[in-house]
C-alpha cells in the first residue's frame, strides 16, 4: 500500500518559496493503476519526483508497504516522457540495467521472466540495437520492458505515450495493459489525455490548479475496456471529466 498523508512541496526561488503541490492525501492499494490528470503547472511532475525519491524536501508523509518511501529500500520504476534509455547501451543492456545496479543474479526464473516480457513486447530481435536505431514506438516498448523486468514495488510514468503517433500510442497502451495484467504492478501515471486516463486508469485522480490538491478520485468502470469509444458509459465519463476541466478543475 502506498500512503500519502498531507504531502506538500515548495520550491525556493530566490528569497521566495513557491508552494507547488499539496496538501495531497491518497491511498494507493497494491495492484492499482492511478491516472493523474490536472492543469499545466499544478505539480504532477513534482508529485512523481517525490514518489521516485528525487525530491526529498517535502512536508507530510509518504510510506510504501508501511515504511517511509526510500529508493534504497524500495524498487521504484520510472518511465519519463523521453523513455529514459541510455544512448550508449544497447536494448539488452538497457533492459537489464536495474538488475545490474542491484547486482541481482539472473537465475532461471528471472531469465524466464525476461524472455516472457521481451517476447510479449516483441523486442527480442532488437536486443543488439542502440536507442538511436529505434523508432519512438520501439523505444517505448523497451522502456516498458525495462520497467517490468525490474519488478518494481511502484511504477511511475510521466506522460509515457505522449510522444507517439495515435496508432502507435494505442498499440503501446494495449501492450502495457496486457503485460500489467500478468504482473499487476502498482502504477501511477500522468497524462493530459482524457481518453488515455479512461482506458488505462483503474482510478482517475483529478488535481486542482497550483498548488495541486486532489479534487476527485474516480473509480473507473471502463478500465481496460475494448472499443472504449463505442461504450455508452464512455460518453458520460468523458463529458464529466471535460466539465471538470471547463469549470477550472473543480467539481
Ligand atoms: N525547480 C523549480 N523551482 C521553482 N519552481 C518550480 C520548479 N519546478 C517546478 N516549479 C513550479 O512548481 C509548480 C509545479 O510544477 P510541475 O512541473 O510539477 O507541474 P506539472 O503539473 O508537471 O506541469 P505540466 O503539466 O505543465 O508539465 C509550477 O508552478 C512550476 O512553475
Amino acid at each position: 500500500m502506498l500512503e500519502i498523508d498531507e504531502l506538500s512541496v515548495s520550491y525556493r526561488s530566490g528569497k521566495k518559496m513557491i508552494h507547488a503541490l499539496g496538501p495531497i492525501n491518497l491511498k494507493v492499494a497494491p495492484g492499482d493503476i492511478y491516472a493523474l490528470i490536472g492543469p499545466s503547472g499544478c505539480g504532477k511532475s513534482t508529485f512523481l519526483h517525490v514518489l521516485s525519491d528525487i525530491i526529498k524536501d517535502y512536508t507530510g508523509q509518504v510510506t510504501l508497504n508501511g515504511e517511509s518511501l526510500n529508493s534504497k529500500k524500495h524498487d521504484i520504476g520510472f518511465i519519463p516522457q523521453n523513455f529514459g534509455l541510455l544512448p550508449w547501451k544497447n536494448v539488452q543492456k538497457n533492459c537489464l540495467l536495474s538488475l545490474r545496479i542491484k547486482k541481482q543474479r539472473i537465475d532461471a526464473s528471472l531469465t524466464e521472466r525476461i524472455d516472457y516480457i521481451m517476447n510479449k513486447l516483441n523486442i527480442h530481435s532488437l536486443k543488439d540495437r542502440y536507442p538511436r536505431e529505434l523508432s519512438g514506438g520501439q523505444k517505448q516498448r523497451v522502456a516498458i520492458a525495462r520497467a517490468f523486468i525490474m519488478n518494481p514495488d511502484l511504477l511511475l510514468m510521466d506522460e509515457p505515450f505522449s510522444a507517439l503517433d495515435a496508432l502507435t500510442r494505442e498499440e503501446a497502451q494495449e501492450l502495457f495493459i496486457d503485460i500489467w495484467n500478468q504482473y499487476r504492478t502498482t502504477t501511477i501515471f500522468v497524462t493530459h489525455s482524457i481518453e488515455e486516463a479512461i482506458y488505462m486508469g483503474k482510478k482517475i485522480a483529478i488535481l486542482s490548479h497550483c498548488p495541486g490538491t486532489v479534487v476527485e478520485v474516480i473509480d473507473n468502470p471502463l478500465f481496460n475496456t475494448e472499443n472504449l469509444r463505442e461504450n455508452e458509459e464512455y460518453l458520460k465519463l468523458s463529458t464529466h471529466l471535460r466539465n471538470v476541466v471547463k469549470k477550472g478543475w473543480q467539481i
